[in-house]
């Protein structure tokens, strides 16, 4: 695992955005894994910046999303969906048939993660998937509990996620309580793993994922397993581990 400490938010998504620059460089057909949340937003309008100055190119390029709200339609400004083409896809050239995203609107959970699994599988694995961390420790929607999920599954968020992602719903009872997410098999089968984080509220996740038990009350510590792990924090996100 490489840890590379950021001077700040800034910092941050500079340098995690030459990391996915680069690997669309050398693999102009590769299949990128994406994340939501605040926290890779920087990396994308770096990367649109990137393109706008014609120095990477997206035509090529694959994706899959790691999650979605269940019961969002795909134009509330708060699904993934919405975010995805918000942050990212609409300022870059990836070509919209070669982006996936589960389909929160899909009532049946069995059959969307079935189709989901099958999306993974048919753009032939992921070659750089992008993490951010939820502050306990969740990666995509993977929640912590008793056992990994191993492939795409319908979560009941918990208490704490549903806190934290309040802040971007007029309402705490507007947030979904269910999401779909990759699951932790699926995420470990990427090639390289890219994970960031920024500020004191993912101190104490960084250190328990990375310095920690390895332990599905703890989601990202699964990563310790991964032999090819990149993770691009700024101080503060990295404040309790020894470096
Ligand atoms: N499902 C997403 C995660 O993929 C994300 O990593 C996490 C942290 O978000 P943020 O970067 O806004 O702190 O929250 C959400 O719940």
């Amino acid at each position: 695992m490489r840890i590379y400490v950021a001077k700040d938010y800034h910092d941050m998504s500079r340098k995690a955005a030459n990391i996915v620059s680069a690997q669309v460089i050398m693999k102009p057909n590769c299949v990128l894994g994406l994340a939501t949340g605040s926290t890779p937003e920087g990396i994308y309008a770096q990367l649109i910046d990137w393109y706008n100055k014609g120095d990477i190119d997206f035509s090529s390029v694959k994706s899959v999303n790691l999650d979605e709200y269940k019961g969002l339609p795909r134009e509330s400004d708060q699904s993934y969906y919405y975010y995805m083409n918000e942050h990212f896809f609409k300022g870059i050239n990836i070509r919209p048939e070669n982006t996936h995203i589960p389909n929160g609107m899909e009532p049946d959970s069995e059959k969307e993660c079935a189709r989901y699994n099958r999306v993974i599988e048919s753009v032939g694995g992921i070659d750089l998937q992008i993490l951010g961390i939820g502050a306990n420790g969740h990666i995509g929607f993977n929640e912590p509990g008793e056992a990994f999920e191993k492939e795409t599954h319908c979560v009941a968020l918990t208490e704490s996620t549903i806190e934290a992602n309040s802040r971007f719903f007029e309402n705490r009872d507007d947030v979904p309580r269910y999401a779909y997410s990759m699951g932790i098999k699926s995420i470990m089968q990427a090639k390289k793993i890219l994970l960031v984080a920024s500020g004191a509220g993912k101190a104490d996740a960084m250190y328990a994922a990375l310095c920690g038990p390895i332990t599905p009350a703890v989601p990202a510590s699964i990563l310790q397993l991964h032999n090819d792990v990149t993770v691009v924090a700024d101080g503060a996100a990295l404040s309790k581990i020894q470096l």
